[in-house]
C-alpha cells in the first residue's frame, strides 16, 4: 500500500523513522507485545504527543479520524530523539482505536461497536476461519486505525488515512470478532496487483493465515482472469513468506494439477495454470534450485522439493468454502 521501494529516499514518506519510538502495544487488556518499527503517523510531530485524538481528548469517534499531519514532512531522526517518545500504546483489539491512557482502554473495550458486530461481509467461511471484505470507503475510521497499527509491524508503509480506494479482508476465528491478519488490496490497480500489503497480528504469526490470505489474494485475481501478484518491493518477511507459498502452488500444479503428465513445461506454462506473474515463477524457481543451466525446469528436483511442501498445502483455501461477491 503505497509502499516504496530502496530507490525512494524513505526521508520523503510521511511516518517513516528508522528508530522505534513506540515501545509496547497493549493490545485489548491480555495482549502485549514489542513494536518493530518507528511511526510519526501517530502524533503530532512538535509535541510528540498522540495526534489523532478528538479535541476534548477523547479517542477519536466514529469518521472523526483526523488527517492532521498527512502533509507534514517525515521526521528525521537525529541523536537525541532516539528515545521511546511513548512507553505503551493501548490499542482495542476489535477496532484498533488507540490510546495512551490504559484505563481509557477499558472503558472502550466494554462498549466497542466492533467488539459485538464485524464489519463487512463474509467471503470465506471454514469451520475454523473467516474472510470478511471490508471497504474503506465504508468503514474509514476502523480501517485506517488498522493502516497506523500495521506501520508499527512493516517499515516502508506510508499510506494510513486514504483508504477509500481499498478494500481489506480481514480474518477472523469463525465465531470471534477479533481480526488476525489482514490483506488490503487496491480496487483499481494499474499494476495489476492482486495485494497492497499484508499483516498478519503478532500474537497470531506462523499459524497459517499469511499463506491463507496469499491464496485467497490468487483466488480473487485468478476469477477475474488476471496474472497478477503482491505490490512491490516485499518486505523480508513478505518475501520468505512468499516464497513459501508460491513454492507450494508451483509444485502442486506442476506435479498434481494442470500440468501433471506434461515432459516439458515452461514458466509461462506455471504462470498461465496458478495465475502468478512470470518473474514471480522464475524467482520461486530459482529458490528452489530447479533450473538447470539451460534455464529449463528440471522436473526431477520440482519432484524432490514437493515432499517438503506437500503438507503444506492444508493452510490454502478450501475453494468450496468461498463465498464471493459477483
Ligand atoms: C506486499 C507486502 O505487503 S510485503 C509486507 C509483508 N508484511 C510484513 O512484513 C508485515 C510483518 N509480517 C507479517 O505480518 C507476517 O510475517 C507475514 C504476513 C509476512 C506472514 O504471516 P504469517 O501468518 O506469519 O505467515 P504463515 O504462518 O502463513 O507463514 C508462512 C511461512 O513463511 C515463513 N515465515 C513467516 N514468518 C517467518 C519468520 N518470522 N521467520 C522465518 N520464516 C517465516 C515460514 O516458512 C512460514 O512457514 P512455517 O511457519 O511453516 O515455517
Amino acid at each position: 500500500m503505497e509502499k516504496q521501494g530502496k530507490s525512494i529516499d524513505k526521508d520523503q514518506l510521511y511516518g517513516i523513522l528508522e528508530t522505534r519510538n513506540v515501545k509496547y502495544v497493549q493490545f485489548g487488556l491480555e495482549q502485549r507485545f514489542p513494536t518493530w518499527y518507528g511511526s510519526t503517523a501517530y502524533f503530532q510531530l512538535s509535541t510528540r504527543k498522540l495526534g489523532l485524538r478528538d479535541p476534548d481528548g477523547r479517542l477519536p469517534s466514529r469518521g472523526s479520524a483526523s488527517s492532521s499531519g498527512k502533509k507534514a514532512k517525515s521526521f528525521h531522526t537525529h541523536p537525541e530523539v532516539s528515545e521511546y517518545w511513548l512507553d505503551t500504546l493501548y490499542v482495542c483489539e476489535y477496532c484498533f482505536k488507540y490510546t495512551d491512557v490504559g484505563k481509557e482502554l477499558q472503558e472502550h473495550g466494554t462498549q466497542c461497536p466492533y467488539r459485538f458486530k464485524t464489519p463487512g461481509r463474509i467471503q470465506y467461511r471454514s469451520p475454523e476461519l473467516s474472510i470478511r471484505k471490508v471497504s474503506g470507503s465504508r468503514h474509514t475510521l476502523f480501517c485506517q486505525c488498522l493502516c497506523l497499527f500495521t506501520k508499527l509491524f512493516l517499515d516502508n508503509k506510508s499510506m494510513y488515512f486514504k483508504v477509500d480506494h481499498y478494500d481489506f479482508y480481514i480474518v477472523y476465528d469463525t465465531g470471534s470478532k477479533k481480526p488476525m491478519a489482514f490483506f488490503s488490496k487496491d480496487l483499481v490497480s494499474y499494476q495489476k496487483n492482486n495485494l497492497a500489503c499484508i499483516l498478519t497480528l503478532p500474537p497470531y504469526q506462523r499459524r497459517g493465515l499469511g499463506t491463507l490470505l496469499m491464496d485467497f489474494s490468487y483466488k480473487l485475481s485468478v476469477r477475474d482472469g488476471l496474472i497478477s501478484g503482491p505490490e512491490q518491493p516485499l518486505s523480508p518477511f513478505g518475501l520468505v513468506s512468499y516464497l513459501k507459498y508460491w513454492s507450494t502452488l508451483v509444485c502442486f500444479q506442476v506435479l498434481e494439477g494442470e500440468l501433471q503428465g506434461e515432459s516439458r513445461i515452461t514458466a509461462e506454462d506455471i504462470s498461465k495454470a496458478t495465475g502468478m506473474r512470470v518473474s514471480d515463477v522464475l524467482l520461486t524457481l530459482r529458490s528452489l534450485e530447479c533450473l538447470t543451466q539451460n534455464q529449463e525446469i528440471s522436473l526431477q528436483i520440482l519432484r524432490q522439493r514437493f515432499k517438503n511442501h506437500k503438507q503444506y498445502s492444508h493452510a490454502f483455501i478450501n475453494k468450496d468454502l468461498l463465498i464471493l461477491d459477483n
